[in-house]
């Protein structure tokens, strides 16, 4: 089996309340709940009050998500327990990445494919909202696995979801999300202030079009954009674009890192986003309707 272990610790040139965790997940559960581990402490050390995973952090590359998510049916799942405990103990609100489940949010279980639950805790441990993603990554990619059919293990989910933070107001959304931009307007529109965006970006498709996508995201909404991303080589087929960034509601980029397990973080200035959108009012200048779909 291929390992790569995690040998050195990044973080980014400035420190704030709000911390993204990269990652290089590997074919090894344990082992990437160990990296997790490691990365909050760095984090809560540098003064983290609210500390964001990326998608699938602990059973990404492992080849076991649909054993993962039989097992994580309620909140006595090992990843599920896991991130209560680790909020808990170190008093952080964290949202933690994504975590296959077979029970979707109205509690039916599902019997073959997972929801990829986007979980968001406060710093006592307690669900404060829970997205499950919506668009799914059935693509074919110019790189070394060639071919990505998230769908045959995920059902999409359908409802995004806002939730109010310490920090603002949340929308919550995941990776692949990051190519509709309609869902952001909803939020935006939701009065959303930060948006989360846990991700597993492709090398390949990352280097094209991460940035832009993440910055055009955070401009067009006026919000913080906070996207934590897996960022190494985790098989010998599988790369990811790391690059985690928290951009600013201008498109300023505060933090960022490029590859390797690290930590990225920052502040969110609430009164630098309210001035913006005072002095640009984009929101009440929106003109055209969404399309009826009967036409
Ligand atoms: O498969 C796993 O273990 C974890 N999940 C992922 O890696 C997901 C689904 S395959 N990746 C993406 O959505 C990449 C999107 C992307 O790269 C793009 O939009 O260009």
């Amino acid at each position: 089996m291929f390992l790569q272990p995690v040998v050195s610790i990044k973080v980014g040139r400035i420190m704030g309340e709000i911390a993204l965790l990269q990652m290089v997940s590997i074919p090894d559960l344990d082992a990437n709940l160990q990296q997790a581990q490691f990365l909050i402490e760095v984090a809560v050390k540098q003064g983290a009050r609210f500390i964001l995973l990326p998608e699938n952090f602990a059973s990404f590359a492992t080849g076991r998500m649909q054993e993962v998510a039989a097992q994580e049916i309620d909140q006595s799942g090992r990843l599920r327990s896991f991130v209560a405990e680790q909020a808990r103990r170190h008093g952080v609100w964290l949202l933690a990445g994504t975590i296959p489940t077979r029970r979707r949010a109205d509690g039916s279980l599902l019997h073959a494919r997972a929801r990829s639950a986007s979980w968001l805790l406060d710093d006592a441990g307690n669900e404060v909202a829970r997205y499950d993603k919506i668009h799914l990554f059935d693509v074919e990619v110019a790189d070394q696995q060639q071919s990505y059919r998230e769908s045959s293990e995920v059902e999409p989910g359908d409802t995004p979801v806002v939730a109010d933070t310490p920090w603002g107001r949340l929308g919550m959304a995941v990776c692949y999300d990051l190519r509709f931009p309609e869902l952001f307007r909803r939020y935006q529109q939701a009065g959303a202030e930060l948006l989360s965006l846990p991700s597993a970006f492709t090398r390949t498709t990352g280097d094209a079009h991460w940035e832009v996508l993440v910055r055009a995201r955070a401009i067009e909404t006026q919000c913080y954009m906070l996207a934590p991303n897996m960022g190494g080589q985790h098989t010998p087929k599988r790369a990811t674009n790391g690059d985690s960034m928290i951009v600013s509601p201008w498109g300023e980029v505060l933090n960022r890192l490029k590859q390797g397990a690290g930590v990225v973080s920052a502040d969110c200035d609430l009164q630098l986003l309210r001035d913006i959108r005072a002095r640009m009012p984009v929101l009440q200048h929106v003109k055209l309707a969404p399309p009826s779909s009967a036409s």
